[in-house]
């Protein structure tokens, strides 16, 4: 994959999607909390996605779990600034899964080639942040902040909200300089929605695509909306989890972003080689 600047994976053969492998950078979980363990777990990881043919890594410090607290300033960049470095020339795209602007600015002199922000760069200083570089941007939907957001989540119509949102921060986006090539959205399965809007947004995809015209990330792997509908614990979700990626990508998603990374990209395989994309 050739990955230069304004080339983002979405802008190749658009009609191959791409696969964005989840790496979670956690707390070293084995010694005085050093980074050197999970620096060399971060990177057999990375190593073996590459294996698996994955096309982008994302590299997150802090888990968006509901309830979770907010990770510290110092702590995200101790553990995620070793890897984005370690990461920086690997192979396939590096993207940084972060909300926090100051780690969004040290990112880019790192050489991350996306910035994967759940919280939309609503933060104040993340549009500053990234403006002045061309790495590419990711823009995810949360309804209220991941200490609250899956107590009560609640819509009107939560496709027009998400699509109104997306609107409203892409327009802001581009109204601030950043160029729109640079820009893909997310509906942000399990980021305030009950497993009905996530399914209402899935079926919606293409509509999300049609109506806003940047390229789709998708990311439901193991989410709860996949153990809902297959009865499934988070650890036997891969096929769950594979199905969806592909209802994504049948709708014109063109990245998913996932834990299980060899089952995905052969399932696209086999589904891009019998399905005519050029409908
Ligand atoms: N763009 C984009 N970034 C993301 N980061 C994450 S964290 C997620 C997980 O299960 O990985 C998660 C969600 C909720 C709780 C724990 C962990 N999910 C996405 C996504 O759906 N889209």
């Amino acid at each position: 994959l050739q990955f230069g600047r304004f080339n983002y994976p979405w802008r190749g053969d658009r009609v191959r999607a791409r696969v964005m492998g989840i790496l979670n950078v956690t707390p070293d979980s084995f010694s005085d909390g050093g980074q050197h363990q999970s620096l060399e777990f971060a990177i057999s990881h990375a190593e073996q996605m590459i294996l698996d043919g994955v096309d982008i890594i994302d590299v997150g410090g802090e888990s968006s779990r509901p309830g979770a607290p907010p990770l510290p300033l110092e702590q995200e960049l101790q553990r995620v600034m070793p890897v984005l470095y370690a990461l920086r020339d690997i192979g396939p795209a590096i993207s940084v899964d972060t909300y926090k602007p100051q780690v969004m600015r040290e990112a880019i002199i790192a050489g991350v080639d996306m910035i994967n922000d759940i919280n939309g760069f609503r933060a104040p200083g993340a549009i500053d942040a990234v403006r002045d570089s061309d790495c590419g941007l990711c823009i995810m939907h949360m309804q209220s902040d991941p200490q609250h957001m899956q107590l009560a989540p609640s819509y009107t119509d939560v496709v027009a909200e998400v699509i109104a949102f997306l609107r409203e921060r892409i327009a802001t986006l581009t109204a601030a300089g950043i160029d729109p090539r640079r820009l893909c959205i997310d509906p942000g399965f399990g980021f305030g929605k009950t497993v009905e809007h996530n399914y209402a947004l899935l079926k919606a995809t293409g509509q999300l695509i049609a109506e806003l015209n940047v390229p789709l990330l998708a990311g439901l792997s193991r989410k709860s909306m996949v153990g809902a509908v297959t009865g499934k614990p988070v650890e036997q979700r891969m096929a769950g989890s594979v199905g969806g990626a592909l209802a994504a990508v049948a709708q014109g998603a063109l990245i998913v972003r996932v834990h299980d990374v060899a089952e995905t990209v052969d399932a696209l395989k086999v589904w891009q080689a019998g399905f005519n994309l050029q409908r």
